[in-house]
Order: structure tokens, then C-alpha cells, then sequence
């Protein structure tokens, strides 16, 4: 059986208000509960998933010494490539067994955030890699953006609260490749548990196995999407804001049983992120008695640099 709830946005952008208000339950309770949806009805189609697929098995593949001229001194990895082993979970020495590209914000109309964000890095080997990655940036954001809108109505906000955070936002878009496991890892898993830093994240490539959930028992369980669901998870940064009203759920990527180390897995994570200037403080309706205050006031941009060092991606 399948633990992570199924929902579908086109019914909270049907115009039909009893199927809205079913979809706002609906992920209301699951983010209440363990923290993750698996979502269909969202603005990829079929053709740019493949295409996105078909530009990042062509990236992987290049020669170690071109991906390497993409991995950027000085920017924490916030743009371009990252190589194998350099990320670790917080806590944890071993490296993840991953390497992987980020896609960051195409700022529009906004000169101080364009100074403020390292600048994308383009691909000059493989154009359509640049413009297949930042569609899909594109839809993805615009499917956070109804989610999180579903969300401020579940917390009894304006619909449109996150919408002035995230326009701009400091979004990541993180196509992943796991290579094929060739020795038996040293402590090392493809991703180590962790939660992760942003608002919410959409997760493209859960539909194999791999990605497991930690439920409230303490037990992981498989999380594993239909091949047109999005899987959908809340971060911290949405866990602060709502005092935990709505859960950052632990999750990690399990190294294969061995006949399939050959093997390689791809998974492409889009980490919405608000600009930096958004506060963090946890909200007044999310406080009472029952639950006080759990978090100390903090700004997105403190809260992400705070995170990046853990990770071992910037210096402190
Ligand atoms: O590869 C996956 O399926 C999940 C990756 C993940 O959790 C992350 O990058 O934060
Ligand atoms: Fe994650």
C-alpha cells in the first residue's frame, strides 16, 4: 500500500468551489500529517518531461572534464555542477553518492535580486539542456505557486500571501543522477536522511523505487509516485513559518539491492525557495497554548546560509 496521499490541482483550478475546497483538505491533511502528496493535474507535459529526461542523460554523460569546467568556485554550488561525493546530509561525513546540476531563477523586472543571485550557467555543449531546463523551471514554479496558494487557504491566510515571496524567489530546479554502484558503499547511501531547507519541493522521477518516507512511527516507508504524479513534500522553511502546523518529513534515497547497482537513477527536485527578505516567524495563527512559539524569528536568506553550511556546500 501506498502511505503517501494522492491529490489532484486540477480540481483546486476546476472554478468549481466544492472540488477547490476538496483539494485544500485534502493536502492540508496530508502536510498535517506525513508531510508528502503525490500530485497530478500540474503544468509539465509529457513531451517537456521527456525532453528534460533525454537533455540530462546527455549532460551526465559527458566527458568528467567538461562537467567539470560547470563546477563554479566560490558560489556554493547554488549554480551550474556539482560533482560526486561533494554533498553531505547534515551531520553526516560520507558524501551522498550523487552528482548534480542546478538551474536557479530567471529574475524578471527586478535589478537588485538579478545583482543579489549568482548567475545562471549555460551548457555550450548542449543548447537544448538550457532551454529545456528553464521551461521546466518555469512550470514547476507556476505549479508551487496554485500549491502554496491551496496552502494559505488551508491556514486561513489570504489566498494570494506566498505570492509576492515567491515571485523571484531563490527556487533551485536539482536534475540528480545516482550513478550504477560499483563497490560496496562505505557507509554511504545515494541520500542520506535528511529534510529539506525550502518552502515546498516538487519532486519529478519518485515513480521507481528508491525514495522512502519516515512516518510517524518512526518506520521508512516507500514513497513512490505514478509516472504522471509529481511527489510533493514540505520543507523547513514552511515548517518554521507554520510552528509546525505542517510537517518536514525526513526522507532519503536507498542505495538498490545489488542486482541493480548497474543501475544509474535520475530525479529531478525542484526546491521552491521565497526571496530572501521573507520572515520566517512562525505565524500568529499558528501559535496557542497548546502549541507555543517553537522557533526564534528569522529572515529566508539567514535561514538558507545557516542550512549551506551544514550541508558543506559554503564556508562559515
Ligand atoms: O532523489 C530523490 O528522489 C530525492 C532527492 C531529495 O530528497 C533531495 O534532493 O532533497
Ligand atoms: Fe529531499
Amino acid at each position: 500500500m501506498n502511505a503517501i496521499p494522492s491529490v489532484d490541482l486540477k480540481d483546486f483550478v476546476s472554478g468549481d468551489s466544492q472540488r477547490k475546497e476538496k483539494f485544500i483538505n485534502e493536502i492540508g491533511t496530508a502536510f498535517e500529517d506525513i508531510g508528502f502528496v503525490a500530485l497530478s493535474g500540474h503544468f509539465l507535459s509529457d513531451k517537456l518531461v521527456e525532453e528534460l529526461y533525454s537533455e540530462i542523460k546527455k549532460f551526465f554523460n559527458l566527458p568528467q572534464e567538461i562537467k567539470d569546467t560547470y563546477e563554479i568556485d566560490g558560489i556554493g554550488g547554488q549554480r551550474g555542477y556539482t560533482s560526486f561525493g561533494k554533498e553531505h546530509a547534515k551531520g553526516k561525513k560520507e558524501g551522498d553518492l550523487k552528482e548534480f546540476w542546478h538551474f536557479g531563477q530567471y529574475v524578471e523586472d527586478d535589478p537588485k535580486l538579478e545583482a543579489e543571485y549568482p548567475q545562471n550557467v549555460s551548457v555550450n555543449e548542449l543548447l537544448n539542456f538550457n532551454i529545456v531546463g528553464k521551461e521546466t523551471f518555469k512550470m514547476l514554479e507556476k505549479t508551487a505557486k496554485y500549491v502554496l496558494r491551496a496552502l494559505a487557504l488551508h491556514l486561513n491566510l489570504d489566498e494570494f500571501y506566498f505570492d509576492k515571496w515567491i515571485k523571484n524567489g531563490n527556487s533551485i530546479l536539482r536534475p540528480i543522477h545516482y550513478p550504477p554502484i560499483t563497490q560496496e558503499p562505505k557507509n554511504a547511501v545515494r541520500a542520506a536522511a535528511h529534510g529539506d531547507i525550502n518552502l515546498i519541493t516538487l519532486l519529478m522521477g519518485a515513480h521507481g523505487k528508491g525514495l522512502q518516507v519516515k512516518n510517524h512511527n518512526g518506520d521508512w516507508v516507500d514513497a513512490i509516485a505514478r509516472p504522471d504524479q509529481l511527489m510533493i513534500n514540505v520543507g523547513d522553511m514552511l515548517s518554521r513559518l507554520t510552528n509546525n502546523t505542517l510537517k518536514s518529513t525526513i526522507h532519503q534515497v536507498v542505495n538498490p539491492p545489488k542486482e541493480l547497482w548497474g543501475t544509474s537513477r535520475y530525479s529531478i527536485p525542484f526546491f521552491m525557495h521565497p526571496i530572501s527578505e521573507m520572515p520566517l516567524n512562525c505565524l500568529d495563527n499558528c501559535i496557542d497554548e497548546k502549541h507555543p512559539k517553537g522557533f526564534s524569528d528569522i529572515t529566508a536568506g539567514e535561514y538558507l546560509n545557516e542550512r549551506l553550511i551544514e550541508l558543506g556546500l559554503i564556508k562559515g
